[in-house]
């Protein structure tokens, strides 16, 4: 069934928003009752303007005396001042008033979003750009201010206003005057709502274009390096070039079209304003009103219809004000698909014992990415993990930090299982060295510091060592105060790891987790660090993921996994005395790294 035209564009304000908005109001309840009483005051004044006009108007036609004539206009002017002067304050101050409870919501809004985002799991985030979801809040935060602004203190108010102008016009004048004016203010809304959708798409529009030629000089500036590479300047020139020649059309468009809602707008104005004048002429040459109700009478209409004017612009706002907002509360409804159960206790390590016992899992229900893996680390002991790239080696290590929950089987540490215990306690066992260290933008200083924000100078400058990071710190000219870039991107890959590997090796956890973690290195720079982690692992439970075979000779047991099983189990030695998978890949790994050592004598 088509919808009837005028339900579109109230079934797409999201009036639900509204609501969601009203406890953050109570939080100051004494500010909110101040700015009313403030508009109300603003209100009476502005209302009074246009009587003091008539009886000042009235005052001068000379008719009690010279002196009447002069002294009686002059209080009246005096009045008129105070009052117009006070309409202004009181607005003022209820802006002001206002706007810290207007603030406070944002700052609360915007502490809960952020808060739960850190609470969903890490699908949500996989799923979204960050750049998005910070779009999305900062929107939503713009609108808060927006709607408290214009819709409590300036729509609802203007609309009040205008019906009780219309009384005052019926009550003192005729019911023509505030037929008139009503008449006219629903035929302006009216209008102006139904202009503004259909201006909605060239508004859409523009904002696709806009958005799209951004985003195309983004991308090819973040290639910028890539553009060289292929000598492409002028088919990236060109490619923007086109997307500029749709903004500017669409911007025409635009244009276009607010200038027909203005147009339309200050037509139906000008009618009644007109018609109220020819009214209120009719009456004076009648002897029905004197020049001050006409004066009065004009007063009150541009009195009105001056905030009418922005209305199509507030009402455009509004629903985009609305919709951002709603936005914005949909992401505090997402649910975390990992939850803690209730009263769920902490992990106690008292060996740092972990089991995989016959875990199954797949990210989708399509594909199953681990096939009943079972092996334990024993407390101390060095687990590595070897196998083809994609074989599922760290989703196991996704599993142990519960950033997923298996879908069958159990993962126990010291007899635990780990869905039984709190997600902070888990996490706060278990450091992570992960294949892509990200960096925030900070100093070095900080990002190490990250792993135990409380941790001493000298802790910070210990782990730095054995990290082999202090010798690379001295060379940068401001040391360890130098900012490492957006996530990062000033350092080169070996270096960022090293500095995970620092802030892991600060958090001092009972177990470690390695996820090719020196892959990023040199030969030189990685046997240094893993003779430092060897002296500092003895103490932990610790699990290796590696490609490199040789960082792993060591381990008290190696796993070999293809396709989402252990497909072999054994110590070095073990594996390499069978005919193995694990031994021809040694043998391949052994004849590359000759290779190697030879085309770097050349
Ligand atoms: N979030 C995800 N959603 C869907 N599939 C995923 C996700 N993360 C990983 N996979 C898929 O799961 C499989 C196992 O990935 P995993 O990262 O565990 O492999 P890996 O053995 O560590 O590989 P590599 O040595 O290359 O790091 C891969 O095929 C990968 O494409």
């Amino acid at each position: 069934m088509p919808r009837p035209k005028s339900a579109i564009a109230l079934d797409e304000v999201h009036w639900g928003a509204l609501k969601t908005l009203f406890p953050y109001l109570l939080e100051f309840k004494r500010a909110v009752i101040l700015a009313l009483a403030c508009l109300v005051g603003a209100k009476l004044a502005s209302t009074g303007m246009p009587f003091i006009l008539k009886h000042i108007v009235d005052g001068l036609d000379g008719e009690g005396g010279a002196a009447a004539a002069i002294a009686l206009p002059l209080g009246l002017l005096l009045a008129y001042g105070a009052v117009r002067f006070s309409s202004v304050l009181f607005g003022e101050l209820r802006d002001t008033v206002f706007g810290r409870v207007t603030e406070r919501a944002q700052r609360r809004v915007g502490l809960e979003v952020f808060e739960h985002l850190h609470r969903l799991d890490l699908d949500f985030h996989l799923d979204r750009r960050t750049g998005g979801l910070s779009r999305d809040i900062e929107r939503g935060n713009a609108g808060i201010g927006f709607l408290m602004r214009f819709m409590v203190f300036n729509i609802v108010p203007t609309l009040v206003e205008i019906v009780m102008v219309a009384g005052l016009l019926w009550w003192n004048y005729s019911y023509l005057f505030a037929l008139l004016v009503l008449g006219a203010v629903v035929v302006y809304i009216g209008f102006s709502v139904v202009a503004t959708e259909w201006r909605t798409r060239f508004v859409r529009e523009l904002n696709r274009a806009e958005s799209r030629s951004s985003s195309r000089s983004v991308d090819s500036l973040l290639n910028y390096e890539t553009v060289k590479y292929f000598g492409n300047e002028e088919h990236e020139a060109g490619h923007y070039d086109r997307e500029l020649a749709h903004w500017e059309q669409a911007r025409r468009k635009n244009r276009l079209s607010l200038f027909g809602l203005n147009i339309g707008q200050a037509v139906i104005i000008a009618l009644a304003m007109t018609g109220a004048m020819i009214l209120a002429a009719f009456n004076v040459t009648r002897g029905a009103m004197t020049v001050g109700d006409f004066v009065l009478i004009n007063a009150f209409m541009m009195q009105i219809f001056i905030p009418l004017n922005f209305l199509g612009f507030v009402y455009r706002e509004l629903k985009g004000a609305l919709a951002n907002i709603e936005k914005m509360f949909s992401l505090l409804k997402a649910k975390p698909a990992i939850e803690d159960k209730a009263d769920a206790p902490d992990l106690e390590i008292r060996a740092g014992r972990i089991e995989f016992d016959d875990v199954r899992f797949g990210y989708g229900e399509d594909r199953e990415i681990l096939k009943g893996i079972r092996f334990t680390v024993e407390p101390q002991q060095k687990v590595a993990i070897v196998g083809a790239s994609g074989a599922g080696k760290s989703t196991l290590f996704k599993l142990l930090f519960r950033f997923y929950d298996a879908g069958a089987g159990r993962i126990r540490i010291d007899g635990r299982d780990i869905r039984d215990v709190n997600q902070r306690s888990l996490r706060s066992a278990i450091g992570v060295v992960p294949q892509e260290a990200v960096l925030f933008n900070q100093s070095i200083l900080e990002n190490v510091r990250y792993g135990r924000v409380d941790a001493s100078d000298e802790e910070v400058m210990e782990v730095i060592r054995h990290a082999q990071l202090a010798e690379f710190i001295e060379q940068l000219p401001e040391g360890a105060a130098t900012m490492v870039g957006e996530r990062g991107l000033k350092f080169s890959g070996g270096e960022k790891q090293r500095v995970a590997i620092a802030r892991a090796l600060l958090k001092r956890p009972p177990i470690m987790v390695f996820d090719e973690a020196t892959s990023s290195l040199d030969s030189h720079s990685e046997r240094g660090i893993l003779a430092s982690l060897q002296q500092i692992a003895r103490k932990q439970t610790t699990l290796v993921i590696a490609h490199r075979l040789s960082t792993v000779v060591d381990a008290d047991v190696i796993l070999v996994m293809d396709r989402g099983e252990i497909v072999e189990r054994g110590s070095h030695a073990e594996l390499l005395a069978n005919d193995s998978h694990y031994a021809s890949l040694w043998q391949l790994q052994q004849q590359e790294r000759g290779v190697e050592t030879v085309s770097t004598n050349l």
